[in-house]
């Protein structure tokens, strides 16, 4: 039987474990997918790194453009990363017929309205489950699974290196940038580091989430992002105490007057499942009407898990591309011309809980102007800690928990609060999810 032909563009972490995860299974995805299904030309600007993975049994090249135009390659995988040549390369790929499959969630996140739509025309599957909590099929669960479901809220842990980061600061103890330079050598980073530890990474994922989940188009400079460089280790201590965990968490929520998201440092009950996933692995809680939350765990980054999710969808667009455009599974869970325009709501009129700390002098009234400040703006306290100064210090900690109020109101209770007397700096804010319902 015919083979089906893969040029694959990039063989670093991802590509590197789809090539041995393509070899190593190939019989057994053979009977599973109908036809082989065989890695015929690599690119890589990296030639030595080709020959070397290949071990000299596939065509190299360092010409990306030259598999994409290549009339005997039948799919595309794209695992250079990026959103410059990557775009280039996706959009030149399906104008010349080639089904895609791609890890790349910024490209998706940024570029998949002209993407779908490029490949809607052109009757060609651009398959990206690995770009979205890596080896957990994420965007099979939503798309597929789900089908039935009105979707309320989906909330995750989708970036494997700030959760490594902030479990192993909290496990262990280690420095910021030592257990940053260990996800690197583990292959779980971005190629640039910023994207994990400011939160954009997390964000491009659940901005396709949230896409898939409510059939909106992507646009991810709505989205908020705020990741864990400013998060005090002080806050992950008092939030123990308080029994919660700290974890960088992308919540999508579909409210009356819009779609809710974000991405930021966030309290969990401790209790809770999602609460105790650490190192690089992810979750992915989706609450739908019918069928009530559901959790889903597992690897999100690292050669071979992602390359799971890239192999997956090979055998997928192997399975599929017979069928008529119209009969597939839709890009974004939706078809085309059914997407709605929900406005996303920008963060002021997101509602969460909140945990707030600020240093207060250590002086009678101080709480109590506090508690008033926020029960004039009718925001109500859950939990409530006073430290005890330290030796020779006239200010303490005070650490409180709300209920859940819309975050304009929290600002300005915050910025009453900051021009206190007894007040001293900044109030830290850190905002709260209960995740229950
Ligand atoms: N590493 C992970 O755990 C992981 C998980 C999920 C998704 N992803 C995504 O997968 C993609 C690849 O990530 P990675 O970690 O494998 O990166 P990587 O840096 O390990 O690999 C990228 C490869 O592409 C090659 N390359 C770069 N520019 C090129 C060009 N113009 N032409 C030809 N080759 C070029 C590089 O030489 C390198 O070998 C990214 O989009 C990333 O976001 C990574
Ligand atoms: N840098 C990403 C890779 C997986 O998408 C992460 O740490 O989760
Ligand atoms: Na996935």
């Amino acid at each position: 039987m015919k083979s089906i032909n893969v040029g694959l563009l990039g063989i670093g972490t991802v590509g590197g474990g789809t090539y041995t995860v393509l070899t190593r299974n190939q019989e057994e995805i053979a009977r599973r997918a109908g036809r082989p299904i065989a890695i015929t030309r690599v690119a890589d600007r990296n030639l030595e790194l080709a020959r070397q993975v290949t071990g000299g049994n596939v065509a190299v090249t360092d010409d990306a453009f030259a598999v994409v135009a290549d009339p005997d390659i039948d799919i595309v995988v794209e695992l250079i990363g990026g959103y410059t040549v990557a775009r280039e390369l996706v959009l030149k790929a399906i104008e010349n017929g080639k089904h895609v499959v791609t890890a790349n969630k910024a490209l998706i996140a940024l570029h998949g309205n002209e993407i779908f739509a490029a490949a809607q025309k052109k009757g060609v599957i651009v398959a990206f489950e690995a770009a979205v909590a890596g080896g957990i099929p994420i965007i099979k669960a939503v798309r597929e699974g789900l089908a039935a479901n009105r979707i309320e809220w989906i909330a995750g842990i989708i970036n494997g290196t700030t959760n490594f980061i902030l479990s192993e600061m909290r496990e262990k103890g280690l420095a910021f940038a030592d257990v940053l330079k260990e996800a690197q050598r583990l292959g779980y980073a971005e190629a640039d580091p910023t994207f994990d530890v400011e939160g954009i990474d997390a964000a491009h994922k659940l901005m396709i989430l949230a896409a898939i989940g409510f059939g909106i188009p992507v646009q991810f400079d709505k989205a908020y992002v705020e990741g864990i460089t400013k998060l005090d280790a002080v806050d992950i201590r008092y939030a123990e105490e308080l029994g919660y965990r700290v974890k960088l968490l992308g919540i999508t929520k579909r409210t009356d007057k819009g779609v809710e998201l974000r991405v930021h440092p966030t309290l969990i009950p401790e209790k809770r499942l999602i609460a105790n996933v650490n190192g690089a692995m992810n979750a992915v809680l989706v609450k739908g009407d019918a069928v009530g939350p559901t959790l889903y765990y597992g690897a999100g980054a690292g050669a071979e898990p992602t390359a799971s999710a890239v192999v997956a969808d090979l055998v997928d667009v192997t399975r599929t591309h017979t069928t008529d455009v119209h009969q597939r599974v839709p890009h974004l869970a939706f078809q085309p011309d059914q997407l709605v325009d929900l406005p996303i709501l920008p963060i002021s009129e997101v509602s969460s809980g909140y945990y707030l700390r600020m240093r207060a002098l250590d002086k009678p009234g101080v709480l109590a102007d506090v508690t008033r400040i926020l029960g004039d703006r009718e925001i109500s306290i859950d939990a409530m800690i006073q430290k005890e100064p330290q030796e020779g210090e006239e200010q303490a900690d005070i650490i409180i928990l709300t209920h859940v109020t819309v975050e304009k109101n929290m600002d300005d209770a915050i910025a009453a609060i900051e021009a206190l007397p007894a007040i001293s700096g900044k109030v830290t804010r850190l905002r709260m999810e209960e995740l229950s319902r």
